[in-house]
């Protein structure tokens, strides 16, 4: 079994004439400490799939499991717990507390978690040693989406999912981004999977998840990706 199984999941919004799949039979599966990225165009459902995978949303049918946990059963009490210790989030828009310096927002985080790991630590290994004592609006676009992959990473997770995560910042920004990821998913052991449009990143990921019309059309593994330095777009 692997680590991720996503099968055949079918996600319905609304009724009637406003009825759409977001997923429509979407199937694929990812192993214990990959990097994988799913690709798609707008709309295919990459959210979708991500937010189902991170226990915020549940598929119509179709089974999920992460780790032996099935997801598709599980309590709403289960997946508070899921979300709270399993997973780390990162999204485009850094989603962090204006009032609160880079530190305060990686342990406000970690308070919610059992297992968590040393909130100055995890923001020394993003690059941020000096800038502990900085609220968000004193550090730049990739500065503080450093500080949510610190936050997300303290939570000490075992699997980190990225849902465009250098959307919001310039090109050798994102792929500072890119590496940082890159290297946390090999030095800490951890899952990665990182929703993009950008086809460009195809080349760094151990496994390629192709989706289209809520379906996945393809998926490929890498055995050997390649580092961000060497990818353009
Ligand atoms: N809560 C919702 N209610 C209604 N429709 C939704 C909802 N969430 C997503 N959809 C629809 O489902 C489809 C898939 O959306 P999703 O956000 O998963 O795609 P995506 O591949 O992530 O696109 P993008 O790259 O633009 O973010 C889209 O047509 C979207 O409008």
């Amino acid at each position: 079994m692997s680590y991720i199984e996503f099968s055949d999941v079918v996600r319905t919004y609304g009724e009637g004439t406003t009825k759409i799949n977001a997923l429509d039979g979407a199937s694929f599966n990812v192993e214990k400490g990959e990097l994988a990225v799913i690709l798609g165009a707008s709309g295919a459902g990459k959210t979708t799939a991500l937010n189902i995978l991170g226990g915020m949303d549940s598929a119509t049918s179709g089974t999920i499991t992460v780790d032996g946990r099935d997801l598709s059963h599980a309590s709403e009490n289960d997946l508070v717990l899921y979300r709270r210790a399993d997973v780390g989030f990162v999204f485009q828009f850094y989603n962090l507390v204006p009032n609160l310096t880079a530190l305060e927002n990686v342990e406000l985080a970690t308070q919610i978690c059992p297992d968590s790991l040393d909130p100055t630590e995890m923001l020394e290994k993003v690059g941020l040693a000096d800038r502990l004592g900085n609220f968000p609006a004193q550090l730049s676009g990739g500065e503080q989406q450093r500080v949510s992959i610190a936050r997300a990473l303290a939570k000490n997770p075992k699997l980190l999912l990225c849902d465009e995560p250098t959307g919001a910042l310039d090109y050798q920004t994102g792929k500072q981004i890119l590496q940082l990821l890159q290297d946390m998913s090999r030095s800490e052991h951890v899952t990665v999977v990182i929703v993009t449009h950008n086809a460009a990143l195809a080349d760094m990921a151990d496994r390629l998840i192709r989706f289209k019309s809520g379906r996945v059309t393809s998926m490929t593994t890498n055995e050997s990706p390649l580092p961000i330095s060497e990818i353009e777009w």
